[in-house]
């Protein structure tokens, strides 16, 4: 990585072992709800639409002498714009710099086209490879389909381990897989503080929270077409945290439709995210939030970049 290590390590301080672990996958079989459940807390936005996650988010986990930054990371697909491209290339650079990989795959189904170009960008990597089958809790032939993703990697010359569990409902799986990625970890100094759960700022958090909740709460192609971007955060002396937001459309039809009659979806939308900011802020929180427009943000390289995608 080309992260400077933090803190350097002085003469006499113990060992540690820290690493990057990049977490891949295609869109949708759980892989942001995997890196909230590693780390007990919300870092990545998740939502039951694939590609919700567009940037290589951070995640990190410490104990005293051991340190996993998770690279969470896009479902990698098939672009369809420069946004998509974007969230691919996220996908790539990450996989070149870490130092073990997690691919995850839904046991619900067999392997499909999109699996295929996954199981091909990690398959000749000679870096430790965990297959992570999730969403045994609600898989009918678990077993079955496990079979058939080992299959993709046929062949493969580095160490591969196997696990079967569910992200979601299943903590003490979890903590039993993350033991055994921080056994795989190589000997560096930190490359956070200790005390760091991420690498995204409060407000760039906090816009992932607001687009989670548009995203689920919008039809069709809008979810798509959405970015969000949080502006102002003050703090009260009483604790309220002010947080001023942006829902970002590409066309002037789109804007309507993200406020919705009476102004009652983005009421709605609000009203979740701010719930979500306040269980993980644990404080009052006010979200003042504005629809506007940014024609064809998807495919404008300047807009991608003032919008965080670069
Ligand atoms: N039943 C079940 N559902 C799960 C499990 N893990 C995740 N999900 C659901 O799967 C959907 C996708 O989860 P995400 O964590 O957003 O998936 P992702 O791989 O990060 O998705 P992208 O952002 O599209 O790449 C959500 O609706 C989750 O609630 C699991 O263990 N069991």
């Amino acid at each position: 990585m080309t992260d400077q290590p933090f803190p350097a390590q002085g003469a006499n301080e113990a060992q540690t072992y820290s690493g990057f672990v990049a977490i891949v996958g295609k869109p949708n079989v759980g892989k942001s709800t995997l890196l909230n459940a590693f780390l007990n807390t919300k870092v990545a936005p998740t939502s039951p639409r694939p590609q919700t996650t567009r940037r290589g988010v951070r995640g990190i986990f410490s104990t005293d002498t051991q340190q996993i930054v998770f690279v969470d990371t896009p479902g990698l697909h098939k672009p369809k714009d420069a946004l998509g491209k974007y969230m691919n290339q996220e996908v790539h650079s990450a996989l070149a710099d870490v130092d073990a990989i997690l691919w995850v795959v839904d046991l619900r189904h067999p392997p499909t086209d999109e699996d295929q170009l996954v199981a091909r960008q990690v398959r000749d990597l000679p870096k430790p490879l965990f297959l992570i089958g999730n969403k045994t809790d609600a898989a009918k032939y678990p077993d079955e389909a496990m079979k058939l993703y080992r299959a993709l990697l046929e062949g493969r010359a580095g160490e591969t381990s196997e696990v079967m569990l569910s992200a979601q409902n299943n903590p003490a799986a979890v903590a039993t897989l993350r033991e055994q990625v921080l056994e795989a970890l190589p000997e560096n100094p930190f490359f956070y503080p200790r005390g760091a759960a991420s690498d995204q700022s409060r407000e760039m958090w906090a816009a992932e929270i607001i687009r989670e909740e548009a995203m689920k709460k919008l039809r069709d192609e809008l979810p798509y077409a959405v970015a969000t971007r949080v502006n102002r955060w003050t703090e009260r002396e009483d604790g309220l945290q002010r947080i001023e937001g942006e829902i970002i459309v590409e066309k002037n039809a789109h804007k309507g439709m993200v406020i919705g009659a009476g102004g009652k979806q983005l009421r709605e939308i609000g009203q979740a995210a701010r719930k979500q900011l306040e269980v993980f802020l644990n404080h009052k929180v006010f979200l003042g939030l504005e629809v506007i427009v940014i024609p064809g943000w998807r495919e404008d390289e300047e807009a991608l970049r003032e919008l965080g995608y670069e």
